[in-house]
């Protein structure tokens, strides 16, 4: 279990992550959202051991993870741009990387190799991005981790390869019951991937839910009123996230249990009321609107 409490990062004057606490259990595939600049490449440092926190702590089955040898040698962080040692073939990041995680499998390496069409005696330099990022994730499974930080993972691979790149992390989620952690823009991967997802925002958590519940928990309403009063009505019963007017019908985002959501309008009897699902692109959207990060352009 990781557990981060109050954790704070702050570079010069800048507050990267700001009193942040989330707990993701074992076996868990954590899904981190974000705006741009909002702390999440930071608390997945921090996460890994590689930062010190200002403030609060971060620990991983009780252990705190900065210059602790024996937690850090069941973690490995996947950067969005792997780093290897210049001139080293994969044949030889992987000598380095068996002399550093206790836990390294030379037969699960081999193993993987019949996944990966790559030749180990290559040079990591001469690779595409795409087949270094597959190299990067050949490496890091092979380390056989607990925990797995993974920020922008799949960026870069063609879909072939995400498809198998992300039942590999299932398998290893079910067998061995990995936590993983990614961080990324791209939410219909997350979307496909992960059961927990957390929305960071300067530095704040704003949410962290099951993906299941997230995305029962909020509705897109379409509804036409007989009489435009009812919908200002509504405002004071519901947590209404955004609202727009499409001619005649009018668009809201809200949070609650679907059933309390359509009775509120059905009250009115309107003309039409539909009550759709929404993508985690939406739900992202529409809370990031709530946060107030102008989401305007967006819409336009
Ligand atoms: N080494 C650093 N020195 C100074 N400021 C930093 C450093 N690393 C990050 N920051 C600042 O901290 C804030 C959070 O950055 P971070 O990289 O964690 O965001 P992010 O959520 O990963 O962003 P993105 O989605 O754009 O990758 C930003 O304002 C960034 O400028």
């Amino acid at each position: 279990m990781i557990e981060i409490r109050e954790v704070s990062k702050i570079f010069q004057d800048r507050k990267a992550v700001q009193g942040m606490s989330l707990t993701i259990h074992k076996g868990n595939i954590f899904g981190l959202l974000g705006s741009n600049g909002a702390g999440k490449t930071t608390l997945l440092k921090t996460l890994a051991g590689i930062y010190i926190p200002d403030g609060g702590s971060v620990r991983i089955d009780g252990k705190p993870v900065f210059e602790n040898p024996e937690t850090k040698g069941r973690i490995v962080f996947m950067p969005d741009f792997p780093y290897f040692f210049p001139q080293a073939s994969i044949r030889q990041m992987a000598d380095f990387y068996s002399s550093v995680y206790p836990h390294w499998s030379r037969e699960r390496f081999e193993e993987l190799g019949g996944l990966f069409s790559l030749d180990p005696k290559r040079k990591l330099n001469r690779l595409s991005k795409g087949m270094r990022q597959q190299a990067a994730f050949w490496l890091a499974l092979s380390c056989m981790p607990d925990v797995l930080i993974m920020d922008e993972p799949l960026d870069g691979l063609d879909p072939v390869m995400r498809r198998l790149i992300k039942n590999v992390l299932f398998q290893e989620v079910a067998e061995r019951g990995l936590t993983a952690v990614i961080s990324s823009h791209n939410l219909r991967e997350i979307e496909d991937l992960c059961d927990h997802v957390g929305i960071m925002h300067e530095g704040a958590l704003l949410i962290d839910k099951e993906l299941d519940e997230l995305k029962s928990d909020t509705h897109k309403v379409q509804v036409a009123f007989r009489d435009e009063r009812h919908e200002s009505a509504l405002s004071g019963k519901l947590n209404i996230l955004h609202r727009e007017r499409r001619g005649s019908v009018s668009l809201f985002i809200v949070k609650g249990e679907r059933e309390r959501i359509a009775d509120a309008f059905r009250v009115y009897n309107p003309y039409v009321l539909d009550l759709l699902p929404l993508t985690l692109e939406e739900i992202f959207i529409y809370e990031m609107e709530g946060a107030g990060y102008d989401i305007a352009p967006i819409l336009l």
